[in-house]
């Protein structure tokens, strides 16, 4: 930015000097009706908001671009989503048209930091202290009451930040972990003494009145405490308020949730996507009970009586006759943890006063109706905020209007100095008429009008015609010259507008008055709001999940530390996409005695569907909802694992074999007795010797070598490791049943026990659309290798066709396979060409 060749105006240096003060900040400078812009700023502005870039007086040098003060959150918005900061300067004094307008900057909106009215816009914010073997870290909404901080390894943090989906992440400068670059959210480097344990824990501990911050179950020195005071400071700083709707510290401990990594949430789809989990059980009535789904998705429990006490609510709810009065009272309550917060914030207004006022009014109806799962969701009396509801149900009129004196605000009949200043204003228009009538009788000039503007104040109006055929009184003084008319004010309708101006002024001040009182009743019920607005979205969700299991027929789950059984489960987002398709449901039986179940079966039978139908049910289970089976009876496992398609990873420039590898030791690394494991085609990045070696050795590992034994769901295409059920006592075969007639071949989509008798590779690809060409070469291929295999005489392939392989893909990779001839292989090379081929087949058939 450069104001140094441009003509210095008071305003200008005024201006220079805020933006210095906020240099990593888009400046909003406001200027009467619109922020303003200048310099660069005004560039940026212009170019991400399609706004016209002007010149200030004519000024090229001096080039800016605004938004009106009224419109300023849709803007804001789309600032924001582009990862900017904004710095609002305001105007602090009333422009007097002599002296400089006071302004200073009054805000700070940031990705993580910001709440605006519109409830469907969520901020969070995330501040990491990474350790050597453990990462610290903090998590506030500028909505919630608790800021959330969590101790563990990197890859339980990461998988909490994923979750949690922060817009703004926090690092002590220069250490942020590769790790947590690259993600939806952007990083801000802060001094390191910001994550200092020791300041944070004075400052944090002085906001509550407290010695220390045991009663939180944080130690001194905890490094959790610095990931908090940095996350807390920058919420003030940037608010320029004192967040004190914030109540206290929650940690999130290993032991009371499920954790589900990184690539569990994305592989399992739980909340990105249109067909995600999220997307499918999210009938919440409520924006901040869609958020609180959010986070019972990510973050499902492990306390086998907190689970219950959910399942117990669902139950409940299922068996409620009012269900739906219920729902339809939860469809008027809006945001009151949001409200509430952005009233401290300093940012709220009269609709965040109306959205209380609504919420309580129907939250007696809520309460009623919720009369059998009142004291498992915790729903607070009403009567805690029944003073509050009736003085803003009388307060305030219906339709309140978005800034204090656009429209009324304040119902009549609450204050008598208001209603007798608005009587006199709302009389304003007859006098108008009346004092008209008079001037035109005593001028003669039919024609007169009277009007008003901001700068003239009131003024009677004619023809400059008439303003010269008339003999105008000496009390019609001279105002202002028009092309065509001339406007006079007289010493009567001055007297008018004092008496209209002040009664407007005095309507706006007590206005004002009434509304800043109502605010601090407000705040003085925080923690009563706060309590309601988190029952009614607990109230929320759990109704969701009544109605979900109503419409799927779902059952509660049972838990049994030994035991994980499945009867007719069903995923429920595949079941619901298939559009008159029946979905088939399957059964699965683990104990102690058969942790690891192997699944074969050809491409698109269903394998992958069958794995992650039993991720998805024990992650539903945990969260409290019933599921999509007959009958479900699970341990409470501490982590669920998935490795499941590697394909898609290409693009971020890991090879599949990397990512595949990186993903597996993590597992083997971090699975323990109580976790659940779903690895679907581990080994397939690479040839079939080093693929199939890699999926026998993790799974002999899993098997109990590793000194653990998880529950391990893998489905495999290496036919050759269902042999593994004669040596792995624990392991059992499962496959995909199939049907054949006149050499077509049908999938049933059906789990028998067993090992798949055969692989049926090229009969999918038939089923594809692949060539016929290509189709017979295969069978030639395969019948050559079923053929040749016991006698054992084929060559090994050379690491050249190899690489020539695994590079090639589509038509030139299908032109390729069908031109090798069997002796350039072994028996089990043919088969992963096979498996290839039909891969290829799946991808040109899934192309448009
Ligand atoms: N139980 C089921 N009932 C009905 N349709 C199913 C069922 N399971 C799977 N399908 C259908 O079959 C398709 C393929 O399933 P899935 O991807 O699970 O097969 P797969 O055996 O894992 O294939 P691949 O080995 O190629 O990855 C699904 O998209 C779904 O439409």
């Amino acid at each position: 930015m450069s104001g140094s060749d441009v003509k210095m105006t008071p305003m200008m240096r005024q201006y220079l000097e805020w933006k210095n003060k906020y240099p990593d900040c888009l400046l909003l400078f406001r200027m009467g009706d619109f922020y303003e812009t200048f310099f660069d700023d005004a560039r940026t502005v212009s170019r991400e908001l399609d706004l016209t870039l002007t010149a200030r007086d004519g000024d090229k040098k001096l080039p800016m671009a605004g938004v009106p003060y009224h419109a300023v959150d849709g803007y804001l918005a789309r600032l924001i989503e582009k990862g900017y900061r904004v710095a609002i300067c305001e105007q602090m004094s009333e422009p007097d048209g002599r002296t400089l307008v006071d302004r200073e900057v009054i805000r700070v909106v940031t990705p993580g930091t910001w709440l605006p009215e519109d409830a469907s816009l969520n901020a969070s914010l995330a501040a990491v202290l990474p350790g050597k073997e453990t990462w610290a870290a903090a998590f506030l909404a500028p909505s919630s009451p608790h800021v959330r901080v969590a101790l563990a390894g990197p890859d339980e943090i990461l998988g909490l930040i994923t979750g949690e989906a922060p817009r703004e992440l926090l690092v002590p400068a220069s250490s942020c972990p590769p790790a947590l670059r690259g993600g939806s959210w952007s990083v801000l480097e802060l001094p390191k003494s910001e994550f200092s344990p020791t300041s944070g824990q004075s400052r944090l501990a002085a906001r509550w009145g407290l010695r220390d911050l045991a009663p939180f179950g944080l130690p001194e020195n905890d490094p959790r405490i610095g990931a908090a005071a940095a996350a807390v400071s920058y919420m003030e700083e940037t608010s320029f308020s004192k967040i004190s709707h914030l109540q206290g510290i929650v940690c999130l401990t290993s032991e009371s949730y499920l954790h589900l990594d990184q690539s569990a949430q994305m592989n399992l789809e739980l909340l990105n996507g249109g067909a995600s989990l999220f997307a499918f059980l999210n009938r919440c009535r409520t924006t901040a009970g869609r958020r609180l789904l959010q986070d019972w998705i990510v973050r499902p429990l492990r306390d086998e009586r907190a689970v219950n006490r959910r399942l117990d609510a669902v139950e409940a709810l299922l068996a409620a006759q009012n269900r739906r009065d219920l729902e339809e009272g939860l469809a008027c309550c809006r945001d009151l943890e949001r409200s509430v917060a952005r009233l401290h914030l300093g940012t709220g207004g009269p609709r965040d006063l109306a959205a209380i006022r609504d919420t309580l009014s129907v939250y007696p109806a809520v309460f009623e109706s919720a009369a059998p799962v009142r004291d498992l969701v915790g729903l607070p009396d009403p009567a805690l905020t029944g003073e509050l509801a009736s003085r803003l149900a009388s307060s305030l009129v219906q339709s309140v209007p978005r800034t204090i004196g656009a429209t009324p605000l304040v119902a009549s009949g609450v204050d008598e100095e208001l209603d007798s200043w608005r009587s006199l204003n709302d009389g304003g228009q007859e006098w108008l008429d009346a004092y008209l009538e008079k001037e035109r009788a005593a001028t003669g000039v039919s024609k007169l009008k009277v009007g008003y503007n901001r700068v003239f104040g009131f003024y009677l109006e004619l023809s400059k015609g008439a303003a010269a055929e008339a003999k105008l009184p000496d009390r019609f003084e001279r105002r202002q010259t028009l092309v065509n008319g001339e406007r006079f004010i007289t010493p009567e309708l001055k007297e008018y507008e004092d008496r209209r101006l002040s009664a407007e002024s005095h309507i706006k001040d007590i206005e004002n008055r009434i509304f800043d009182e109502l605010c601090q009743a407000v705040m003085d019920a925080t923690a009563a709001l706060q309590q309601t607005g988190q029952a009614l979205a607990r109230l929320d969700v759990l109704a969701s999940f009544a109605d979900v299991a109503s419409v799927g027929q779902y059952c509660r789950p049972v838990f049994s530390p030994d035991r994980l059984e499945i009867r007719a489960g069903r995923h429920p987002v595949v079941e619901a996409s298939l559009r008159g398709v029946p979905y088939v449901p399957n059964d699965l039986t683990m104990d102690r005695t058969r942790r690891v179940g192997l699944v074969t079966g050809p491409n698109m039978a269903g394998k992958s569907t069958y794995l992650r139908a039993a991720a998805i049910i024990q992650i539903m289970a945990q969260m409290g909802a019933f599921v999509p089976a007959e009958k479900a009876s699970l341990p409470l496992v501490d982590r669920l694992f998935t490795r499941i398609g590697a394909r898609d990873e290409l693009s971020r420039g890991n090879s599949t074999f990397m990512v595949e590898m990186i993903e597996t030791a993590a597992i083997l690394n971090n699975a323990t007795s109580d976790s659940l494991v779903i690895l679907d085609e581990v080994g397939r990045g690479t040839s079939t010797y080093d693929g199939m070696s890699i999926a026998w050795a993790a799974l002999e590992y899993l098997h109990g070598q590793g000194g653990f034994r998880p529950w391990v769901l893998f489905a495999t295409h290496y036919h050759e490791l269902t042999r593994l059920e004669e040596t792995l006592d624990g392991l059992f075969n499962l496959s995909m049943a199939v049907s054949e007639a006149d050499g077509e071949v049908r999938f049933l989509h059906h789990v028998q026990e067993g090992p798949a008798d055969r692989s049926y590779g090229v009969e999918v690809a038939r089923l594809a659309g692949l060539p016929r060409v290509v189709v017979r070469r295969a069978s030639e291929l395969l019948e050559k290798l079923e053929g040749d295999a016991p006698k054992g005489r084929s060559e090994a392939m050379k690491p050249s066709i190899q690489m020539e392989l695994f590079d090639l893909e589509g038509d030139r990779l299908i032109d390729r396979l069908s031109a090798l001839r069997p002796d350039d292989m072994t028996p089990k090379e043919a088969l992963d060409c096979l498996y290839r081929l039909t891969d290829e087949a799946r991808k040109l058939r899934m192309t448009p």
